[in-house]
């Protein structure tokens, strides 16, 4: 790791800054999405960020949502400072229905009609299952279930109302072998999978993909969620013994979303180093049982 990478992290500074995104190469054209218009959830800080920077970088028109406006309205400044494209913001919680259909209505009037919906909005907090409270659980899969559930269903209906197509793409997790110390957050993000999946099937008649994208452990300040003590050890959970950046994520959801991805339905896309195969986090620590058993 270099000098700067090691007191970036010293400091907490987690990921690509917003000069840093609009500077960062990209494998795709400059008009890759011309006329597009996305919502992204989550947008005014990680991977929802970094989709945002990439996304206005290749022509689309982007509004971003999550609950707190003044990092919405920071974000956008810091966009519009580093590519000259200028986003809307609103300020919502995804776990409110009605909050939902309001952005959603915004973003269909004030964009002209959606092309996409990135739904990177999220979280959990660490904890031994067997300490869960009801109000925990619930908080947890509130949001990254249900809200995801209503930011889909309610860009559907419009799509469908309008007879236009759609796709979505929504941020989940490395899932596959459980999340020790997350069991909230893996039970609504397999939720969020198999939901994507039985929704591709039927709202493909209707022309809307509906897509799913895990990533390992990546460089957001997301991180700042966790333990200090755990922060060394991460990045070594996967068989590249790396984490990734937002803009490994930002170019995975945009091969989703622009025609690249248009007979790509139902799918998940593990971006997280194999993480998938091998390896893990435990937030709170490796119990001593499990020490030296490869994971
Ligand atoms: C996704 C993979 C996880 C893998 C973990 C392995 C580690 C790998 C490395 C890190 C990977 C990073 C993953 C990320 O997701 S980064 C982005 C993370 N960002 C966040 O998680 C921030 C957002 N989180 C939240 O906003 C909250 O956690 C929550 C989702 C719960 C929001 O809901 P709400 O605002 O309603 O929550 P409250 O704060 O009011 O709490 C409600 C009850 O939830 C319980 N709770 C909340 N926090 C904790 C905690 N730290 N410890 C224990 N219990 C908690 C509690 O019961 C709350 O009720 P009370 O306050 O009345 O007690
Ligand atoms: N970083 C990582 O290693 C991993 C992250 N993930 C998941 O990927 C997604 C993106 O994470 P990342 O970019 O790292 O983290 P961030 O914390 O930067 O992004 C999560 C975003 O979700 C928004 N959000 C949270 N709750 C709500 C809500 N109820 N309504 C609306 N917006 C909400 C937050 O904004 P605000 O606080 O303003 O609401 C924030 O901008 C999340 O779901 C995360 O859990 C999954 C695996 C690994």
């Amino acid at each position: 790791m270099t000098d700067i990478r090691t007191e970036r992290m010293e400091k907490r500074l987690w990921g690509l800054s917003v000069p840093d995104l609009a500077a960062h190469p990209t494998v795709y054209a400059p008009d890759l999405l011309k006329g597009q218009r996305l919502l992204i959830s989550g947008g005014g800080s990680g991977m929802g960020r970094a989709t945002a920077v990439l996304a206005v970088r290749l022509g689309a028109e982007v509004m971003i949502c999550g609950r707190d406006g003044e990092k919405l309205d920071r974000a956008a400044e810091e966009i519009e400072r580093a590519t000259g494209a200028r986003i809307l913001t609103r300020a919502m919680t995804i776990r409110d229905p009605e909050q939902v259909s309001a952005v959603m209505d915004d973003a269909f009037d004030e964009l002209g009609g959606l092309d996409a919906l990135v739904n990177s909005a999220g979280g959990q907090f660490p904890i031994e299952a067997i300490d869960l409270t009801p109000k925990g659980w619930n908080a947890v899969v509130d949001t990254n279930l249900n809200g995801t559930w209503h930011m889909m269903q309610a860009a559907a209906r419009r799509w469908r109302d309008a007879g236009v197509p759609g796709s979505i793409v929504n941020i989940v997790a490395t899932i596959d072998r459980g999340i020790p110390h997350s069991a909230h957050t893996a039970a609504a993000r397999a939720g969020v999978v198999y939901l994507s999946k039985s929704v591709a099937v039927e709202w493909a008649p209707l022309g809307i993909r509906v897509n799913a994208l895990a990533p390992g452990t990546i460089e957001t300040e997301g991180l700042n969620n966790y333990p200090p003590a755990m922060l060394s050890r991460l990045g070594q959970g996967n068989p590249m013994r790396r984490m990734g950046d937002t803009w490994d994520i930002a170019e995975g959801v945009v091969y989703l979303t622009a025609s690249s991805g248009k007979f790509v339905t139902g799918e998940l896309l593990q971006i997280n180093g194999g993480m998938h195969l091998w390896g893990t986090n435990w937030p709170l620590g490796v119990p001593e049982s499990f020490r030296g058993t490869g994971g």
